[in-house]
């Protein structure tokens, strides 16, 4: 992983990373160029004592001088740091959000093991990159002090370097052992840390905030909160303590050699085989050594732990989407009828929920699908914006003799041909011109069209700024209604000139006046287009040319209302228990399992 990283870091800003490194050399040097001062200074002082001759003031200009070559390295490598890291956070988070962009279907993004890896991403992405940096940095200051000062220890003998060394490794070791422990703890408990801030969120957060209070929920959330914490918290202390008594005796030893290496010293110099000025530097530099060795030991475990988030980043940056882009696209057939194959398709693993579906939409026509909840009509609409492929079966565009696999069309451009309007479509909490545009160049006439068309003009008159009011509670913008924010995703359809029309419940929360004028909106937009209407408003689906009855996954009836309702079939049922509703002479409500 390291071998990645490293690269990865240094393209980012690869004059910036040098200077960096330069300034950090330099900076891990100072210890050590101190430590000759040091001796340098008693023996001289030795020396003049005893009426010899030594230059204080050069060495009094070389301390100062040292001092300051510190200092501004301190100062200059957390400047030039920061710069670095930020150029790594971008680049890091710009890789994570390419790859989401790269992945053009919903299997990834809806398996429940992938919103562990998002969250472990999404939260690292933050704060890993600046910390990797630093680590390393820090890493590499250390390990040029301890060479540095190690090198000084040369003065009582060759192999003394080596003995701090050994002394040092198995903390090093061990620290490194303990962070990766801990990491794959924290991992494996990424589900439990999950579910302990969504439980959070749910008692902080508005969207929830009515619930809460009208179903006293607090207390509940609270005790299930108290419960997780509790438990997920055991676990995480107990690492942690570990962690923190596990390298204690690592420590002791690494003290007791330094120890051993210091009472050598001193013995040595009772001999008189070692200066004054030498025990200073022994001394000295044994100090720094052990707290250059700790921090290397310390940082290598640290590094260890980013570096393990990064293998999880560059796995994530690796793995092979299911709904893959075709290695040599095909364009878009330039008619565009739409042909279901035998299709049948589950969710993952679990069972299908199309069950060997074939149908063929002409280009241009305007069809509505029926059927009970659950029944796959979103499914259906889902496999033909290639958000899934099929199991089995295929779906074809084009007129027959120009018939293009859709695993085999460049998916953008496919995408681009249509607009839709989904049943759980996104709030964007943008202003409403940016919600409408979607990033998309714009065009007055266009835009006054699809506001006025999908009803969203009534609701401009009570905001301020108009179409550049911004929206949602999150930024303290103005809060839509249920219908306008509807109202607001049918315009973000209709401002998209797309040869394609999916409406899924476009009108579910819409009042009665506005439900008539939408569909007025859509019935001259779906002229020439193709249409597919999903809906439990059988009313509605008379502006189609065709309607097709989903059941369990099956399409059991396809027709026209009239010929539907002459078979007397389940959308003939459908559409008699819904016209019963608005029929004083007949029974309101049906017993329950008859929704539609
Ligand atoms: N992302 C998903 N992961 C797993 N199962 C899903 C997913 N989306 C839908 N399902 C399941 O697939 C089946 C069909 O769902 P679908 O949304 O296509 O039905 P629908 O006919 O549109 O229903 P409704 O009228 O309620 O909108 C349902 O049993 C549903 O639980």
């Amino acid at each position: 992983m390291i071998f990645r990283t490293l690269p990865d870091l240094w393209r980012c800003a690869p004059g910036l990373i040098s200077l960096l490194l330069a300034v950090v050399v330099v900076q891990g040097l100072v210890p050590a160029v101190s430590v000759f001062l040091s001796k340098w200074t008693i023996d001289g002082i030795g020396r003049l004592a005893s009426g010899g001759e030594a230059n204080l003031t050069l060495l009094a200009l070389a301390w100062a001088a040292t001092a300051l070559v510190g200092q501004l390295t301190n100062v200059g490598g957390t400047v030039l740091q920061g710069h670095a890291a930020d150029h790594f956070t971008v680049s890091t988070v710009t890789s994570l959000m390419r790859k989401m962009q790269a992945l053009p279907g919903l299997d990834v993004v809806e398996d429940p093991r992938f919103h562990d890896d998002v969250e472990t991403l999404q939260t690292g992405a933050r704060f890993r990159p600046l910390n990797l940096v630093a680590t390393l940095l820090g890493l590499l200051r250390a390990v040029v002090g301890v060479l540095g000062v190690a090198g000084a220890l040369l003065v009582i003998g060759w192999w003394v370097p080596l003995v701090v060394v050994a002394g040092i490794l198995p903390l090093a070791h061990a620290q490194i052992r303990l962070r990766e422990v801990g990491w794959s703890l924290a991992i494996q408990r990424t589900q439990e840390a999950r579910e302990l801030a969504y439980d959070q969120q749910v008692g902080m957060r508005h969207e929830y905030a009515k619930e809460v209070r009208l179903y006293d929920l607090m207390p509940y959330l609270l005790g299930r909160y108290q419960r997780g914490a509790l438990a997920y918290q055991g676990v995480m202390r107990g690492m942690r303590n570990r962690q923190v008594v596990g390298v204690l005796p690592h420590q002791a030893l690494a003290l007791a050699v330094t120890a051993g290496l210091f009472a050598y010293a001193v013995w040595r110099a009772g001999q008189g085989t070692l200066s004054a000025g030498d025990v200073v530097l022994v001394i000295t530099a044994l100090a720094q050594v052990r707290e250059s060795l700790g921090s290397v030991a310390e940082y290598l475990g640290m590094g260890t732990e980013h570096l393990r988030w990064f293998q999880k980043y560059h796995d994530f940056l690796d793995a092979a989407p299911r709904v893959a882009p075709p290695a040599e696209p095909r364009p878009v057939p330039s008619r565009l009828t739409l042909t279901l194959q035998n299709v049948s398709f589950g969710y993952r693993d679990l069972p299908p929920v199309l069950d060997n579906v074939s149908v063929t939409i002409p280009e241009g026509q305007t069809v509505a699908i029926v059927g009970e909840n659950g029944a796959g009509k979103t499914t259906l609409v889902k496999l033909l914006l290639r958000f899934y492929d099929p199991n089995a079966g295929q779906i074809l565009l084009g007129e027959e003799g120009e018939q293009v696999d859709l695993r085999k069309v460049d998916i953008a451009a496919w995408r681009t041909q249509v607009a839709a309007v989904f049943q759980d479509f996104a709030r964007f909490e943008w202003t409403l011109r940016d919600n409408i545009l979607l990033g998309h160049s714009e065009e007055d006439a266009r835009l006054a069209q699809a506001v006025f068309s999908s009803g969203l003009a009534a609701a401009l008159d009570r905001v301020n700024n108009g179409l550049d009011a911004r929206i949602g509670q999150t930024f303290g913008g103005v809060d839509l209604s249920g219908g306008q924010w509807q109202k607001l995703a049918t315009a973000r359809a209709l401002y998209r000139d797309a040869r394609v029309l999916i409406l899924d419940e476009p009108t579910a929360a819409l009042d009665p006046r506005s439900e008539a004028e939408v569909f007025g909106a859509f019935a001259a937009l779906s002229r020439g287009r193709t249409t597919l209407l999903i809906t439990h408003r059988l009313g509605s689906v008379l502006m189609a040319d065709r309607i097709l009855v989903m059941k369990q996954g099956r399409l059991i009836e396809d027709g026209t209302h009239a010929e539907l309702l002459a078979r007397g079939g389940e959308y003939a049922e459908l559409w008699r228990l819904q016209a019963s509703q608005y029929d004083d002479a007949a029974p309101v409500l049906e017993p329950a399992g008859s929704e539609v």
